[in-house]
């Protein structure tokens, strides 16, 4: 089987097969993980059987939560995971002559029906050191899978916990909307970002294709260019617009110069020829081209004496021919200021004509804005309805990389560990469990680890949870709530678990997140959560620790 192009791979209904992403296929990956297949190969490993665990070390942005994103987009993978005769093609010209051609045949027929994966559900809070996947099977088809999995977990994390970061700072009323495509790292970084924006409680997208293939919200207004596009009224072909009602034609150029000069006197006391004419221009054809739904830029020339002014009289012609305009969009300036003057000046309007609504239209804030500026916007007080925001979301600025790893845990039923200089960097060993211990009133207390063949922690009985490195720190913890993080989702060649739509990984991370105390999710020095191991786990990974590590000798 030939791999799709990622145009038919994207097409065709929603089914998961039409929201996996064409360049996800097995050469997606690094060389090293195919030589060593390869030397795997060789070596005679290939009946070899192997686990490995996919966790982060630390939580981005300086935050203490991240939000669990990918995990539909690996199980793609594996319904698709299968080397193409053109890959197999490129492998031969590419890997080194003396490679066995038997170890080609061997690759062209490997699949992942041998595979099981269990992972905790897409959209969910996860913490350091919890694997968020526990990937099991023949070595050397778990081995290949390393780099493409980690490619799909680290951005899809990251990304849906920028945004589920901002969606805090901003609170639950704001509109969020992801301008990012421009700015974003290439085509497919931008797809995902859109993509996982609105996973991470985003409500829309500017991105046309994201909306088409994941159906999410598109939205937008218009740019500097339309406005600036316009010289004077003269350019205008058409100045003429239907009333709503009576179907009557009326001239906006005329109507909207009039109510222009008596706002200027209402707003401003100032001289109504202060404000752009090649603006009011701009706002008056896409009046006519979006009469139900007109919004307009207001920041080209001055944001106060001229793009307010001129929104403000097409908004009030649009409604004396029964059309209702929507709001305006400032991109530059002090955004708090500007926004609480847009709204005194609606508010005013409002009252003066006599149209509730008017006070009431939307404000749209962009330009470079990230989550400390949202804070600051906070604390100033503004009026502001909705953000447009790119660079800093779809970029990650603040931290560009999650560090999500995936390391041996056990090989043919031999427990591994991979020791460090640095305590934190050791891996746990074993076929593990993941359990979430809940307070009475509903909060996630702790993460517990266990090994595999332990029993179950039970709701109201008594467990002692370990932190993994430092003797000293243990708690006994009574749950009133015991949450089994792991799902079985890919075995025998087939998911074996529903996988939730965007809509529903969407709804899960708040969910999830309103488990998590306020404290943890605090902007400033918040409080890490605990993620602990049992007292067997403890023992088995420090007795493993002293017999793997070497003594030194001092001389
Ligand atoms: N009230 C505010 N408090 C904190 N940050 C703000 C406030 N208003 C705007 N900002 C942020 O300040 C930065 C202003 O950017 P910049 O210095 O480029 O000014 P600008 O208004 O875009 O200028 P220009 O008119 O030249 O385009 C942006 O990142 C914006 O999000
Ligand atoms: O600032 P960001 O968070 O990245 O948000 C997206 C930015 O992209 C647009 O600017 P651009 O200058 O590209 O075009 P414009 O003419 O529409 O402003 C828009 O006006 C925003 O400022
Ligand atoms: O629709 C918008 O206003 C928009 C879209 C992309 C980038 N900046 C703004
Ligand atoms: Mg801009």
């Amino acid at each position: 089987m030939e791999v799709d192009s990622p145009r038919s791979y994207y097409e065709g209904d929603r089914t998961m097969k039409a929201r996996q992403n064409g360049i996800v296929q097995p050469l997606l990956t690094d060389l090293y993980q195919i030589t060593m297949a390869y030397a795997y190969w060789k070596a005679e490993k290939i009946k070899d059987h192997a686990i490995f665990d996919l966790f982060f070390r630390k939580s981005p942005f300086q935050g203490e939560f991240t939000i669990f994103a990918g995990l539909e987009e690996c199980l793609k993978f594996l319904q698709n995971f299968h080397y193409s005769d053109s890959d197999i093609e490129y492998l031969r010209t590419t890997l080194p002559s003396s490679i066995e051609p038997d170890f080609y045949h061997y690759l062209r027929h490997l699949t992942a029906k041998d595979v099981k994966v269990y992972a905790v559900e897409e959209g969910s809070v996860v913490f350091p050191r919890i694997p968020l996947l526990r990937v099991e099977g023949p070595l050397i088809v778990v081995q290949l899978l390393e780099t493409t999995m980690l490619t799909l977990v680290n951005y899809a994390s990251l990304m849906a916990t920028n945004a589920a970061r901002y969606r805090i700072a901003a609170g639950k009323q704001m509109t969020l909307l992801e301008f990012g495509l421009r700015r974003a790292q290439g085509p497919d970084g931008g797809l995902s970002a859109s993509k996982y924006a609105y996973i991470g409680g985003f409500d829309g997208t500017s991105n046309v294709l994201a909306g088409k293939l994941f159906n999410i919200p598109v939205r937008g207004t218009h740019a500097h260019s339309y406005i600036t596009s316009f010289t004077d009224f003269a350019e205008l072909r058409t100045t003429k617009l239907k009333d709503c009602s009576s179907g009557q034609e009326v001239d906006l150029v005329v109507q909207c110069q009039e109510y222009r000069e008596q706002l200027s006197h209402l707003l401003l006391n100032t001289d109504p020829n202060e404000a752009s004419n090649g603006e009011l221009a701009a706002m008056i054809s896409f009046a006519i081209a979006f009469p139900q739904g007109f919004m307009a830029l207001v920041d080209t020339y001055d944001v106060l004496r001229s793009g307010l002014l001129n929104f403000c009289a097409v908004a009030l012609a649009l409604n004396s021919l029964g059309y209702k305009a929507i709001g305006i969009r400032i991109d530059s300036g002090d955004l708090a200021y500007l926004s609480c003057k847009a709204r005194e000046f609606f508010e005013i309007v409002a009252a003066r004509y006599n149209l509730p609504w008017f006070a009431k239209l939307t404000i749209v804030a962009s330009n470079d804005i990230n989550e400390d500026t949202i804070l600051s916007l906070n604390e100033q007080g503004h009026k502001i309805d909705c953000f447009g925001i790119g660079t800093h979301l779809v970029t990650c600025q603040r931290q560009p990389a999650l560090g999500c790893v995936y390391k041996m845990v056990e090989i043919n039923n031999k427990p591994k560990i991979k020791l460090s200089q640095d305590v934190a960097k050791v891996t746990m060993p074993g076929r593990k469990n993941v359990f979430r211990l809940y307070s009475a009133d509903g909060h996630a207390l702790i993460d517990l680890l266990q090994r595999s063949d332990e029993p179950e922690p039970k709701v109201g009985e008594k467990v002692l949870c370990r932190h993994p490195f430092q003797e000293s720190k243990r708690a006994y913890v009574v749950p009133s709530r015991v949450e089994p993080l792991y799902k079985l989702y890919w075995s025998d060649g087939k998911l074996t678990a529903p996988l939730p739509d965007l809509q529903q990984v969407r709804q899960r991370v708040q969910d999830s997140l309103k488990t998590l105390r306020q404290d943890h999710k605090r902007n400033l020095n918040p409080t890490p959560y605990k993620v602990s191991v049992s007292k067997d786990l403890y023992s088995f990974m420090h007795d493993l620790w002293l017999q793997s590590a070497p003594i030194g000798e001092l001389s």
